[in-house]
């Protein structure tokens, strides 16, 4: 089964473009979503946060995001240290899904695709990009993020011309219509 890593910085549209590859029938794995859910159903990821966030980091069983965000996007060491405990229980979770799919390829959609390393494990990475005034304008809107908390996510990420260099496929998300299009071609290409 080939693996089609797809990444994009914050608010490029890497889940959007997602969306068109399901539209045609490709299954795909949003590493964040399972990050999500590791944090909640996995025991040992859990105690292992709390270990390092303290016991602010999860209220009701739930893991307060705001607060663990507060703590890692300024500050590097935690982020690798919570990275450290997410990313290779989303890895082993990925291993186990993609046995069970059937199609001519999937796709793993992650954040920090070639900062972690994860795409050297992927056939062919896709990199999604848009201008950084509409990322930013697009968030605002989304999440009603404030720009600080835009940019500190930012400054963990690498420059769009340092992920183009390792990408085999960029897709620029303009407009919805050109970018569907561009999925389907790829595709087709794929296929
Ligand atoms: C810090 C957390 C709790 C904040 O949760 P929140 O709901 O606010 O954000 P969410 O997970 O939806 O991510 C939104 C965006 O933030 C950015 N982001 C998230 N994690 C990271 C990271 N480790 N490094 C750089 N940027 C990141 C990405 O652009 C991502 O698309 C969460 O992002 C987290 O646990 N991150 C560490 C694990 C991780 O790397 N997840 C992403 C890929 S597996
Ligand atoms: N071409 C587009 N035109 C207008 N709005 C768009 C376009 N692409 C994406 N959006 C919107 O911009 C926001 C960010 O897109 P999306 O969630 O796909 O990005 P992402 O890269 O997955 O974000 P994150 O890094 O936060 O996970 C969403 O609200 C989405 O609906």
């Amino acid at each position: 089964m080939k693996v089609v890593g797809l990444t994009g910085g914050i608010g490029s549209g890497k889940t959007t473009v997602a969306g068109f590859f399901k539209e045609l029938g490709i299954p795909v794995f949003i590493a964040d979503d399972e990050a999500k859910l590791l944090m909640v159903s996995n025991s040992e990821v859990k105690s292992a946060v709390q270990a390092l966030f303290g016991e602010h980091s999860y209220k009701n069983g739930l893991p307060e995001r705001k607060y663990i965000a507060s703590k890692v996007f300024g500050d590097r060491e935690k982020l690798e240290q919570l990275n450290a405990i997410i990313h290779p229980a989303v890895a082993r979770h990925f291993e186990s899904w993609k046995e069970e799919q059937v199609a001519p390829y999937v796709i793993y959609e992650a954040a920090i695709l070639f900062e972690s390393g994860g795409y050297k494990k992927c056939d062919f990475n896709l990199l999604v990009t848009a201008p950084l005034d509409r990322r930013i304008e697009r968030l605002k809107k989304r999440d009603k993020s404030t720009l600080e908390e835009i940019e500190a996510r930012m400054n963990n990420q690498w420059s769009d011309e340092e992920k183009a260099k390792l990408a085999d496929f960029i897709i620029e998300n303009k407009e919805l219509s050109s970018t569907r299009k561009a999925v389907h071609e790829l595709h087709e290409t794929l296929v």
